[in-house]
């Protein structure tokens, strides 16, 4: 029996698996796993009914979300049919739980029946992650609990109850399933449904469908140019400040490793969202608001209220930092672009900045590429004159340069023919660029020292008496003349 989103209802929650009382070596037996399985589907439940939980601060917010009750969450309107385990573990699947309604995920079993090209992308410790193309065609990716992974490995080991340690680990995924959706985002990786199926000897185990993304390499990034990186960084800098300000209160990712994001179509996007945390750490004094992290400890203060401020937005700024910000943002940026960006860095690294503060330094940083003003001081002058040739080609070889947007050859992103001419007066080997009519994230044009290249005729670097020009290059206006 398969259960489709919208369909439908889930099936009752199985009867226990086999309950082998607790050998040597099984610390709490299974009473133990049952009250691990019910911790993480309270969490559970508590991300799906809606707002902010205990110390999640911000009251205006938990007061918008108790006045619109079955919102943007994911619950099912159907009453709960699962049964607990007789030993106080709840059921599985667990009701109320995801279920679509409106706007909620579409696909479900019916979408994994004629599924092709399986291939397996990544796992990590609880799940493992595979590519499949729909019959449409189009490419997602399916997550489900890893059976042979580490999570679930230890629990039977620990508990010998294969079928409660399958419940354990995936209420993981349906936390993830469940934040996904909680946290819609361009930034937070696109939930399109999910399928409860029986799998080996386990019923209604859970895959999700989601958006395909490429994992985060991150000795690959630092082979791009800035503008892709910058456009990493600005991702993760939308995607924090939506966290902060999210509908459940200010969201933090305990686990914040590279690996955890994906990129699609050059935009970061955070994927394992199963240690996501919304509660804030409560205090008496800033004592107990210590952030640590393996180099460095930051104080923080203690509200009023009890709760450490701003714990959770900092945590997630300070990570961003020294995973993402410090290698990505200044390297290779445009000289004018430096101070600013070495600000973010500095702010970020020290934690003087919130997440706000942030997002709006990189929007800034993004302002000054698109409009073009970082170029304002550019000097001009004491360099060669270039002539624009239409309907030529520059009879000599491409050279190849980094980093480059094509291997073989060198083509790089430009705000405009000046750009282009101090890019080519910069290179030894450059006597010519054509101005393509492609352009960039940014919407930068692409400029490629080709004579293979047909959408723009080329600017040629003038050496002494060239032919009349057609249009000439003026250095101090430094447009076409
Ligand atoms: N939608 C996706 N598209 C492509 N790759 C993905 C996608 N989701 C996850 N991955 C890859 O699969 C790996 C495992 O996924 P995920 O991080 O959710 O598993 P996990 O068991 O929670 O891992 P961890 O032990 O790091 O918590 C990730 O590191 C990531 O590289």
């Amino acid at each position: 029996v398969l259960f489709a989103p919208g369909s439908e209802p889930p099936r009752p929650g199985q009867s226990p698996g086999p309950s082998p009382a607790p050998g040597p070596g099984r610390r709490g037996g299974r009473g133990e796993l049952a009250r691990q399985i019910r911790a993480r589907y309270e969490e559970v439940q508590r991300y799906s009914r809606g707002g902010p939980g205990p110390g999640a601060g911000r009251p205006e917010r938990r007061r918008l979300m108790d006045l619109a009750p079955g919102g943007p969450g994911l619950q099912r309107p159907r009453p709960p049919r699962a049964r607990p385990l007789p030993d106080g573990a709840p059921g599985w699947p667990p009701a109320p739980g995801p279920g679509s309604s409106g706007s909620g995920p579409r696909l479900g079993c019916a979408a994994l029946r004629n599924v092709s090209g399986a291939q397996y992308v990544g796992s990590g410790y609880t799940k493992a992650v595979y590519r499949v193309r729909l019959p449409g065609g189009a490419a997602v990716a399916l997550k489900a609990v890893d059976f042979s992974g580490h999570d679930l490995g230890s629990c039977v080991r620990e508990f010998g109850a294969r079928r409660g340690c399958y419940r354990l680990a995936a209420h993981k995924l349906l936390k993830e399933m469940v934040l996904l959706e909680r946290l819609r985002h361009p930034n937070v990786l696109q939930l399109y449904g999910y399928c409860y199926q029986d799998s080996e000897d386990i019923p209604d185990t859970l895959t999700t469908i989601t958006e395909l993304g490429a994992p985060v390499e991150m000795i690959q990034l630092l082979q791009t140019s800035w503008e892709d990186r910058f456009r990493i960084c600005l991702s993760l800098g939308r995607l924090l400040h939506h966290l902060a300000h999210s509908p459940l209160g200010s969201v933090t990712l305990l686990d914040f490793r590279p690996r955890q994001f994906v990129l699609v179509d050059g935009e970061l996007k955070v994927t394992d969202l199963d240690d996501a945390r919304v509660e804030e750490t409560p205090c008496t004094s800033s004592t107990d608001c210590i952030l640590e992290f393996p180099a460095r400890n930051f104080t923080l203060p203690c509200s009023a209220q009890g709760w450490c401020e701003g714990m959770n937005e900092k945590r997630n700024l300070y990570n961003a930092y020294r995973f993402f910000f410090t290698y990505l943002l200044p390297h290779s940026a445009p000289h004018s672009l430096r101070p600013l960006l070495d600000s973010i860095v500095n702010a970020t690294g020290e934690l003087t900045w919130g997440v706000d503060e942030t997002l709006a330094q990189l929007e800034k940083v993004l302002h000054l590429y698109q409009s073009g003003q970082y170029l304002q001081n550019a000097t001009a002058g004491g360099r060669a004159e270039y002539q624009r040739l239409p309907g030529s080609t520059i009879p000599q070889e491409d050279y190849r340069c980094w980093p480059s947007y094509h291997h073989g050859s060198c083509l790089l992103s430009v705000f405009n023919v000046a750009e282009a001419v101090d890019v080519c007066e910069s290179h030894a080997q450059c006597q010519a660029f054509v101005v393509t009519n492609q352009t960039t994230w940014t919407g930068e044009p692409v400029g490629k020292d080709t004579r293979r290249e047909v959408t723009g005729a080329p600017w040629k670097k003038l050496t002494g008496s060239g032919p009349p020009s057609e249009a000439r290059f003026d250095e101090k206006t430094r447009r076409p003349r």
